[in-house]
C-alpha cells in the first residue's frame, strides 16, 4: 500500500471507531481486526502502520473528532510527512483545505476534565492518562519455576512484580506457558494487596471477571482456605477456571450470579466471609492508557448507572462479611464519584463500620481510601478503600 492509501485506511477505520463509540458498538481492536480480515492485500507492515496511526489519533484527541478525516487532518498539522499523504491520489485522501475542520488535541472530553478537576486531579497529571502503558507481570508463587524473563525490571513495593519491555510477547515465554507468571498491571497488584489475604481465610471476589485479582488472592492465600469468584457475566467468568488451572490456583471456585438477585445465590456465604473484595464495574478512567477510546464512549448517564451499581454492590458485599471482617472496594477510576464519595456515603449509612489504613507502598490518600495514578505511581489509575465491619 502507498503511504496515502494507509492514511485513507486509517480515516475509514477511525470513522468506524467513532460510530461504534457513539452507538455502543465493537471495540477499536475488534474493528481493526475485522477491517484487515477483508483486506488481504494489506501486508504486515501496512497493518502495523495503519493501526499505529489509528491509535495515535485516538490518544491525541479528548473530544471525539467529528470524523476520521478531521482527526488525521488535526495530526497532519503537526506532522509534515503525514500531511503529504493527503495527495489526492487514486487510493489516497484529497488534499486538506485550509478551512476544513480539524480535531483539536486534548486528553479528555470537557465534562470529564471537569469531573477530574472536582476529584482533585491535577492538570499536570493529565497527559500521563493517555501515555502508552508498560507491560507488568506478577510472579506466581504457586508455580515456582525457571523465569526466562528478558530485561525484567523490579517494581518498587511489589516483591513479585516485574516490568517488561513493551511489546514483549509474554504468551510465548515458557514462564507464562507454565503458569509461573501472570500479566497484571502493577496498580492491580497493589490494590489486590489491600485484601490482606492470608492462608486459611474465606474470601469472596464478588466481581471477579476472568479472575485477574482472584489469582493474586489465591497466591497470597498459598492455596489454603476458600476463595469464591463470582460475576454476573457468564463469558468472563467462564474464562476463570482455565486460568486458575494454569496458575495452579486450586482453591478458586466460581459461581455465576443473576443481576439483581446476587444475594439469593450467596446464602451460604451471608455474614461468613473474612473479606469481600469488590472490584466494581466503573468508568475505567484510570485505564485510558490501555483503552483510550473509552473516554469517547463514556457519558454522564452511563457514569450515573455505574455509580448506582457500585452502591448496590457495596450493600451486597456488606451482607456477606462476617462480624469483624473486611470489605475492600476497588475501582480503576480516578473520579471521586466512583471512589471516595461512594465510601463516604457507605460510612454515613453504616456508622458502625470503619475505614482502615491500607499500608500500600504506592498511591496517595484520597478520602477514606488511597488513589494510584499513572503520573504518580507509573501504574493504571485506581481507588481502593478497606472497611472493617463491627464485631
Ligand atoms: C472491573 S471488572 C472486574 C475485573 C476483575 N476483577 C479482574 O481483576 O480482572 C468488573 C466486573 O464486575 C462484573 N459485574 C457487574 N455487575 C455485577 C454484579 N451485579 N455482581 C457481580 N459482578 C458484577 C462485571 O461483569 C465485570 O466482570
Amino acid at each position: 500500500m502507498t503511504p496515502a492509501a494507509r492514511t485513507q485506511a486509517a480515516i475509514e477505520l477511525l470513522d468506524a471507531v467513532l460510530a461504534a463509540a457513539r452507538e455502543g458498538g465493537a471495540a477499536a481492536d475488534t474493528l481493526v481486526a475485522r477491517y484487515f480480515a477483508t483486506r488481504r492485500y494489506a501486508g504486515s507492515k501496512d497493518r502495523r502502520a495503519i493501526r499505529e496511526l489509528v491509535y495515535r489519533a485516538i490518544r491525541a484527541f479528548g473530544e471525539p473528532p467529528e470524523s476520521g478525516r478531521a482527526a488525521l487532518a488535526g495530526l497532519a498539522d503537526e506532522d509534515p510527512a503525514l500531511a503529504q499523504t493527503f495527495d489526492g491520489s487514486a487510493r489516497g485522501p484529497a488534499a486538506i483545505a485550509a478551512d476544513e475542520p480539524r480535531a483539536v488535541p486534548g486528553v479528555a472530553p470537557a465534562w470529564l476534565l471537569e469531573q477530574l478537576a472536582v476529584s482533585g486531579f491535577s492538570r499536570f497529571e493529565l497527559p500521563a492518562l493517555v501515555d502508552r502503558a508498560p507491560l507488568d507481570i506478577r510472579i506466581n508463587v504457586l508455580r515456582p519455576g525457571p523465569l526466562d524473563l528478558p530485561e525484567a525490571e523490579p517494581i518498587a513495593g511489589l516483591p513479585n512484580g516485574r516490568r517488561l519491555p513493551s511489546g514483549t510477547d509474554v504468551e510465548r515465554l515458557d514462564a507464562w506457558r507454565e503458569g509461573c507468571i501472570e500479566v497484571q498491571d502493577g496498580g492491580s497488584q497493589f490494590v489486590s494487596l489491600a485484601a490482606q489475604a492470608e492462608p486459611g481465610q474465606r474470601i469472596i471476589d464478588l466481581c471477579a471477571g476472568a479472575g485477574g485479582k482472584t489469582l493474586a488472592l489465591a497466591a497470597a492465600m498459598e492455596n489454603r482456605g476458600e476463595l469464591l469468584a463470582t460475576d454476573t457475566d457468564r463469558a468472563r467468568l467462564s474464562r476463570l477456571p482455565a486460568r486458575a488451572e494454569r496458575a495452579g490456583a486450586s482453591i478458586a471456585t466460581t459461581r455465576l450470579l443473576d443481576p439483581g438477585r446476587e444475594l439469593a445465590a450467596l446464602d451460604d456465604w451471608r455474614g461468613g466471609s473474612d473479606t469481600v473484595l469488590i472490584d466494581a464495574p466503573c468508568s475505567g478512567t484510570g485505564t485510558w492508557r490501555r483503552n483510550p477510546e473509552a473516554r469517547w464512549r463514556l457519558t454522564p448517564e452511563r457514569l450515573a448507572r455505574l455509580v448506582d451499581t457500585q452502591e448496590r454492590l457495596l450493600e451486597i458485599g456488606r451482607q456477606l462479611v462476617r462480624p469483624g471482617g473486611a470489605l475492600v472496594f476497588i475501582v480503576c477510576s480516578l473520579l471521586d464519584a466512583e471512589g471516595a464519595d461512594r465510601i463516604d456515603g457507605f460510612l454515613a449509612r453504616h456508622r458502625d463500620w470503619e475505614a482502615e489504613a491500607l499500608g500500600l507502598a504506592a498511591g496517595r490518600p484520597r478520602g477514606e481510601g488511597v488513589r494510584l495514578t499513572p503520573a504518580h505511581d507509573g501504574t493504571d489509575g485506581f481507588f481502593v478503600a478497606r472497611l472493617r465491619a463491627p464485631c
